[in-house]
């Protein structure tokens, strides 16, 4: 089986090209590709199917003739995915799939469109919208967060200066409430930054992802992390630099809606025997 290997920010994929669905993706051979010792290696799988074949897109073929079939690492599948969204988008260019620098791709939670511009990929998301208050536990530590939906589940806590973002162990998920989060969640830690010139905001986070464990680098966690950020300095708008282990990412929410800004890199393509 062909695959390609991508990444945003560090934020690492195995890329399927299967138009027509025929491969039989399974959560065993998605962890299997995932596995960084005896497979591929990866966060997630990323299956570029046409949306008329996937049977999570039915009479959706009109609004963009690809489909996002995002994976995470341990074999379950996620709704949405910012870093992914931009390496697909990636791909698509590159393989000549998509003709143009700016098209539409669906995903799980909805259609978004990409914008190439060198190393850069623009994606219009959905717009994250806070909810309850929640608590992360880690061993001893409980801090307070926000519940954030970005078509997935996030709870984003901004640390107390007490708390230093580098002493947080995120080799195990932090505890959070499972009537907040029946399906799991995608935990963004937070504290602030220095200003940046051309930002209104600019703060540094790790994240410990729903399927996924601890990455360098989360999308969707960036722009859940700037709509609570943005909302606590009561920003309508406004434009937030997120640094995360793997690099930066731009989260912008103007009149318009959600804009996510980042790299996205392909990096190798081969045969697998898995599968
Ligand atoms: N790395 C992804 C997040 C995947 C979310 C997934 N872990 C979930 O279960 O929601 C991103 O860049 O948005």
């Amino acid at each position: 089986m062909q695959f390609t290997k991508g990444h945003g920010a560090g934020n690492d994929f195995v890329i399927l090209e299967d138009p027509d669905g025929r491969l039989a993706l399974t959560p065993e051979l998605v962890a299997a590709l995932c596995d960084r010792h005896r497979g591929i290696g990866g966060d997630g799988v990323l299956r570029v199917i046409r949306t008329a074949k996937h049977p999570d897109a039915v009479g959706r073929a009109a609004d963009a003739e690809w489909f996002m079939d995002y994976w995470n690492a341990d074999g379950s599948i996620a709704e949405m995915c910012g870093n992914g969204v931009r390496v697909f988008a990636r791909y698509l260019a590159g393989s000549g799939l998509a003709g143009t620098g700016s098209f539409p791709i669906l995903t799980r939670a909805g259609l978004v469109r990409a914008v190439i511009d060198g190393d850069t990929i623009a994606v219009d998301m959905p717009t994250p919208r806070l909810g309850a208050a929640g608590t992360a536990t880690i061993a001893q530590l409980t801090l307070p967060g926000t519940a954030v939906d970005v078509g997935n589940p996030h709870l984003v806590s901004v640390l107390p200066d007490s708390i230093d973002l580098d002493s947080l162990d995120l080799t195990r998920a932090p505890v959070v409430d499972p009537a907040l989060f029946p399906a799991g969640v995608n935990v963004e830690f937070v504290t602030p930054l220095p200003p940046l010139d051309g930002f209104d905001r600019h703060v540094r986070m790790r994240v410990h992802e729903r399927g996924s464990g601890e990455t360098l680098a989360c999308g969707s966690g960036a722009l859940a992390v700037a709509a609570v950020v943005l909302h606590d300095a009561g920003l309508a708008v406004g434009t937030v630099a997120v640094d995360l282990l793997g690099g930066r990412l731009v989260a912008t929410r103007g009149d318009a809606g959600w804009t996510l800004a980042g790299p996205a890199v392909l990096v190798a393509s081969g045969e697998t025997t898995l599968g």
